[in-house]
């Protein structure tokens, strides 16, 4: 497996080791040893999927307390996901990295805690699954607007397919203080 950095030292890119063969391809898509030994150390806790039409965008979310890190790949389709530095304190702080995610290049994202995160569909539709190092805590769920022109996320989609929730998210500088994690802290 290859690892290839990103803006951000936590976020990484993980193109993994495929075996193609006549019948067709076989890629490990998690494995913990060699996955620590590349510094994701996190215990994953919970698999998510989820299905979306062409144009549809979900997030940017993150949970605080209880701040997940995700393992997030495509496995069908193509999306462009989208990582947002929302530590309290941190020199990135409100900055924004992208990175197509596609089931063609098998590529996985690492999203540590303290990144709000989204994605939207680039192809007719996608299936995208991922790992979250914390339980689902909707008390906790917090999301920053798509559109935050402070943010300034370059998505190539102008009218997305949001939901009810996405679409009433705050600007980042709206959003309260005490709902952000800390660079550097517990989250
Ligand atoms: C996230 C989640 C949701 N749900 C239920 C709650 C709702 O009834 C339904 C849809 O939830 P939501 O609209 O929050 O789903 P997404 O918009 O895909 O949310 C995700 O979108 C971005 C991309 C993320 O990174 C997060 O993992 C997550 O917030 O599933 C659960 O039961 N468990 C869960 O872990």
């Amino acid at each position: 497996m290859e690892i290839l950095s990103t803006k951000f030292d936590e976020v990484v890119v993980i193109s993994p080791r495929i075996f193609h063969d006549p019948r067709g391809y076989f890629f490990e898509t998690f494995q913990a040893e060699r996955y620590k030994e590349n510094g994701i150390r996190c215990n994953f806790v919970q698999d998510n999927i989820s299905y979306s039409q062409k144009d549809a965008l979900r997030g940017l979310h993150f949970q605080h307390p209880h701040g997940q890190a995700k393992l997030v790949s495509v496995v069908r389709g193509e999306v462009l996901d989208v990582v947002v530095d929302v530590r309290k304190g941190s020199p990135t702080f409100g900055q924004w990295e992208g990175v197509v995610l596609s089931v063609e290049n098998h590529r996985q994202l690492f999203v540590p805690q303290g990144f709000a995160h989204g994605f939207c569909v680039l192809s007719e539709d996608a299936l995208f699954t991922y790992k979250c190092s914390e339980y689902y805590a909707p008390d906790a769920e917090h999301g920053i607007a798509w559109d935050d022109p402070d943010v300034g996320i370059k998505w190539p989609i102008e009218k997305p397919l949001l939901s009810e929730k996405d679409a009433r998210y705050p600007r980042l500088r709206d959003v309260d203080e005490k709902n952000l994690p800390v660079f550097g802290g517990l989250v």
